[in-house]
């Protein structure tokens, strides 16, 4: 078992209760979508895994490890294994598209190294490959802030695979991009992590996105988990009860 969400609740400082005791396991391999209404507590899941807040109740088991309570090296080292993309991609606009490729190995180097953007060969030459493997060679040496949504996405996924995650996060990855671009980015995700063998969790509000790539859907509601399987037992009749207070919202 790669991750083992149990009996998870959090109440940020306002008193809001964004997860309430929610528990999942996740195996090696699997590609799950997260659904629900807006403000159902999907970010607050995926930054609670991440170690990007603390989580109020439960436990977070990442390789059998408690996540919980580890010193600022410990967390560094988790972090390393857990990949990151963003709706907003998080790029450094103003270097290029290969420079934020190699970013993605800045949790495996010294701060001397990172900030004077010292590589190795290899390092480059894998940067080159992964960036190939979202078609976007030529733009290496453009800067990201002449990119579209679309290309900067590509960039991101190339940024994050380069940092050999074993789990990738990616927080509403297409929630920027028109129909068309969105298919794309998955396609290209999809592809990029069966071939590497590594675990995803998305977050998404597309339910049909979420049906044609997941192996598993779960969906939250006001914090709470209600629905945990595959994308073929997600009947019209469960979507419509899991977004049933989305306009009141
Ligand atoms: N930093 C924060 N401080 C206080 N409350 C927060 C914070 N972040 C989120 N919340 C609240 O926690 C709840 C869950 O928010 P969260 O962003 O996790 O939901 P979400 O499902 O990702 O929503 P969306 O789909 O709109 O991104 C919401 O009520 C939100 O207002």
């Amino acid at each position: 078992m790669l991750l083992s969400v149990k009996n998870i609740s959090k109440e940020y400082n306002n008193g809001i209760t964004a997860l309430k005791n929610v528990s999942f396991d996740v195996e090696k391999g699997e590609f799950i979508s997260i659904i629900g209404p807006s403000g159902s507590g999907k970010s607050t899941l995926l930054r609670s895994i991440n170690k990007m807040i603390d989580i109020s109740q439960g436990s977070i088991l990442f390789e059998n490890r408690n996540i919980e309570n580890l010193k600022k090296r410990e967390i560094e080292l988790v972090r390393r294994e857990i990949g990151m993309i963003f709706q907003n991609y998080n790029l450094v606009e103003r270097l290029t598209v290969i420079e934020n490729v190699l970013h993605g190995r800045l949790g495996y180097k010294s701060i001397f190294a990172g900030i004077l953007g010292i590589y190795s060969e290899e390092e480059k030459k894998e940067a080159f490959t992964f960036l190939e493997k979202v078609n976007m060679t030529k733009y290496a040496y453009q800067k990201c802030n002449e990119l579209s949504g679309g290309q900067k996405q590509r960039v991101g996924i190339a940024r994050a695979i380069m940092q050999k995650p074993k789990l990738l996060l990616c927080d509403e990855p297409i929630a920027s991009l028109d129909p068309k671009t969105s298919e794309n980015i998955m396609d290209y995700l999809k592809k990029i992590v069966t071939e590497l063998k590594i675990t995803c969790i998305v977050n998404l509000h597309q339910v049909d996105i979420a049906k044609k790539y997941s192996n598993r859907i779960i969906a939250l509601n006001k914090g709470e988990k209600i629905f945990d399987d595959k994308p073929e037992y997600l009947t019209n009749d469960t979507i419509e009860f899991i977004y049933k207070d989305e306009e009141q919202d």
